[in-house]
């Protein structure tokens, strides 16, 4: 079954800028699709608009559709991460993550013992403990991205849109990050949707890609369909060679393009 379909999603700008134009693609339920493509592709305003946020021409729907209209009931189905999310500097990292309840809070209701025992659970699946009653404003970049995510899950979507959720991470984080998400997928079936620029952690953890270039999908399928060498020297302009991992997905290295990379020195002196 499918979780997500767009159709021809077009979204038109001021100035008649179109950075998604004619995007269509389908995630099924519990899959986990990654969205990717060069800087300025259109893969966080795509995003944007998967996740109701910008007006678009096309549809997007949604399977099973969300109990009613408003926002809210749009909001216990599915939760989006954006890449740079603004965080109120002097809530606390629990407080923020409580705020993940709000959908299933009545009007002016407070949230109660159930709301955080999620709360606290989300903190602890992203090692968040400690930050608890730390204020938002004092945290590091990594240590943001990981409470917002920790909101999301608070949230309990059953499809969650992540926008770059690892490019503040350490690769232990990255790595603890990416697996969490996809145990969620695999034990709750949670389903995906989300950018990377990383592409081997994209063709690590996605079971499906779409390509985008310019706002158009230059390609979409498995992993080991969409990463050629050719296809991203076209698309981003790189020299990678792409050798295959022992699950058979791609994992596309850096080449230095002038073919001559220079060899380390071990006689130098580091002190
Ligand atoms: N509000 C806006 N007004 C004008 N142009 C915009 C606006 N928002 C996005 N764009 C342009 O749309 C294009 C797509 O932007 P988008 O952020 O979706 O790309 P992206 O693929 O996520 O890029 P990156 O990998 O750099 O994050 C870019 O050229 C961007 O400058």
């Amino acid at each position: 079954m499918s979780a997500l379909t767009a159709t021809d999603v077009r979204v038109v700008l001021d100035r008649g800028v179109v950075p998604v134009d004619g995007v269509s693609l389908r995630v099924d339920s519990g899959g986990w699709l990654g969205v990717i493509g060069p800087n300025g592709a259109g893969k966080s305003t795509l995003l944007k608009a998967l996740a109701g946020l910008l007006p678009y021409q096309g549809a997007v729907t949604l399977e099973p559709a969300p109990e009613g209209s408003q926002r809210r009931d749009l909001a216990r189905v599915l939760a989006y991460v954006a890449q740079q999310p603004t965080l109120p500097p002097n809530v606390s990292v629990r407080e923020y993550v409580l705020l993940g309840r709000t959908p299933y809070l009545g009007y002016l209701g407070n949230p109660g013992r159930f709301d955080r025992e999620i709360a606290d659970g989300a903190l602890a699946r992203l090692e968040l403990e400690s930050l608890a009653h730390r204020r938002l404003g004092t945290l590091s970049g990594g240590e943001r991205q990981r409470v917002v995510l920790a909101r999301a899950l608070a949230q309990q979507p059953r499809v969650l849109l992540l926008d770059e959720p690892t490019s503040a991470l350490d690769l232990g984080h990255q790595q603890h990050v990416l697996e969490l998400v996809d145990e969620l997928r695999l034990d709750e079936g949670l389903t995906v949707i989300s950018t990377l620029h990383d592409l081997t952690a994209a063709a690590q953890y996605a079971d499906r890609l779409v390509l985008l270039d310019r706002g158009r999908v230059a390609a979409a399928g498995i992993p080991a369909e969409v990463l050629s060498e050719s296809r991203i020297r076209e698309v981003y302009r790189a020299v990678v060679s792409v050798t295959t991992d022992i699950s058979g997905r791609p994992v596309p290295t850096p080449v230095r393009p002038s073919g001559r990379p220079r060899p380390c020195r071990r006689d130098v002196d580091s002190g």
